[in-house]
C-alpha cells in the first residue's frame, strides 16, 4: 500500500488502497505465474484465486476489482458474462476470441458501460512489436505465411497471436489494394498448406521445449523478409498482464490488444 501525501507537513492527505485482483484458472501455467506477479506488485493485492470446480462468488465475496482470466476458449464467455454482470472489470488472456464472440461482449457492455474489458491475444510486448511490424510490413509483399509454434499442451490451435496477425495483415493488404497472394495453395495431402485465415496461409507446429514462438513471413521478387518472437518464458507476458491491470478500470467498455495500453 502507498501513502500519497505530505509528511513534511506531519498528516497523511491521501492513502492509495491496492488494486484488488481475483486470477481465474489460477492454477494454470500462466495463472500461477499471474498470481505470483500480482502477489509481488505492492499496488496490488491478490483476493481470489479460481480454478476449474471453483465457485466464481468467490472473486465478488472477495471484493476483487479487477478480475484475470487465463482460462480456457469454452469457459472464458461464461467468466466474462458473469464479471461483467458483477461489475467487475476484466482483462483477458484467454485464445478464442472470433468476431462472433467479441460482439457478444460488446452487447454486454452496452448494459454495464461503466465495466472496462481488455481482451488481448497476445501480453508479451515483444509479440505486440511483431504484430505491428507485420501489418506495417504487410503492404509491400506479394507473399504472407505466418508459422507459430508452441508447447504441446496448447488446447487450440491456430494460436490466438497468430489469428490476429493474419487478420491485421489482411486488412492492411486490402487498405492497399493488394489482391490475393500468387501462390499455389493445392495440396497433395489436407492440411499440407496451412489453415487459411483472411487469405494468409498459418501453419502450426506443437512440439515438446517450445513455449510461445511465432514468425511470419514475408515475400517479394529476390528477396525474404522474416519477422519472428520468441517466448521463452511465461514471465514474458507478466509486464504486459500487470499493465493492462492497472488501466482497465481507467477504460471502460472494450479494449482489443495490449498495443491501445503502450
Ligand atoms: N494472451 C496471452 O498473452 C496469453 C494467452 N494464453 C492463453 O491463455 C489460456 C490459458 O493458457 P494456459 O495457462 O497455458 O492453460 P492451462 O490449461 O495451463 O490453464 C487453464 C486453467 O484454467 C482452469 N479452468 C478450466 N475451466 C475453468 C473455469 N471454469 N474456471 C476457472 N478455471 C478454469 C484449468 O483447470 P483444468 O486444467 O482442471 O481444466 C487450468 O488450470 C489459453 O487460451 C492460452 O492460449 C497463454 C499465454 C499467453
Ligand atoms: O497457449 C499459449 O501458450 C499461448 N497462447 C496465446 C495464443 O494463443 O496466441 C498467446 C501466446 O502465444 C501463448
Amino acid at each position: 500500500m502507498g501513502i500519497a501525501g505530505s509528511a513534511r507537513l506531519g498528516r497523511v492527505t491521501d492513502v492509495v488502497e491496492p488494486l484488488r485482483v481475483g486470477v481465474l484458472g489460477a492454477r494454470g501455467r500462466m495463472g500461477v505465474e499471474v498470481c505470483r506477479a500480482v502477489d509481488k506488485a505492492e499496488d496490488l493485492d491478490l483476493v481470489a484465486m479460481i480454478d476449474q470446480g471453483d465457485w466464481l462468488f468467490n472473486a465478488s465475496d472477495a471484493g476483487a476489482q479487477v478480475v484475470v482470466d487465463f482460462t480456457t476458449p469454452d469457459v472464458v464467455l461464461d467468466n466474462l458474462h458473469w464479471c461483467i454482470d458483477q461489475g467487475i472489470n476484466v482483462v483477458v488472456g484467454t485464445s478464442g476470441f472470433t468476431d462472433e464472440r467479441i460482439a457478444r461482449v460488446r452487447g454486454w457492455l452496452e448494459k454495464k458501460p461503466e465495466v472496462g474489458v481488455v481482451i488481448a491475444p497476445n501480453f508479451g510486448i515483444g509479440a505486440v512489436l511483431m504484430m505491428e511490424f507485420a501489418e506495417r510490413a504487410a503492404r509491400y509483399f506479394d507473399s504472407v505465411e505466418i508459422i507459430e509454434q508452441h508447447h504441446p499442451k496448447k488446447v487450440d490451435a491456430p494460436s490466438g497471436t497468430a489469428l490476429h496477425t493474419a487478420r491485421l495483415i489482411e486488412q492492411a493488404r486490402k487498405a492497399a489494394g493488394l489482391g490475393e497472394m500468387p501462390d499455389a495453395t493445392t495440396e497433395e495431402m489436407p492440411g499440407a498448406r496451412g489453415a487459411e485465415v483472411g487469405g494468409v496461409r498459418v501453419h502450426s507446429v506443437r512440439a515438446a521445449g517450445l513455449v510461445a514462438h511465432q514468425e511470419v513471413l514475408f515475400g517479394a521478387a529476390g528477396e525474404l523478409l522474416t519477422i519472428r518472437h520468441d517466448s521463452f518464458d511465461r514471465a514474458s507476458f507478466m509486464p504486459g498482464v500487470l499493465l493492462a491491470i492497472r488501466e482497465v478500470a481507467k477504460r471502460p467498455g472494450l479494449t482489443l490488444g495490449l498495443a491501445a495500453l503502450l
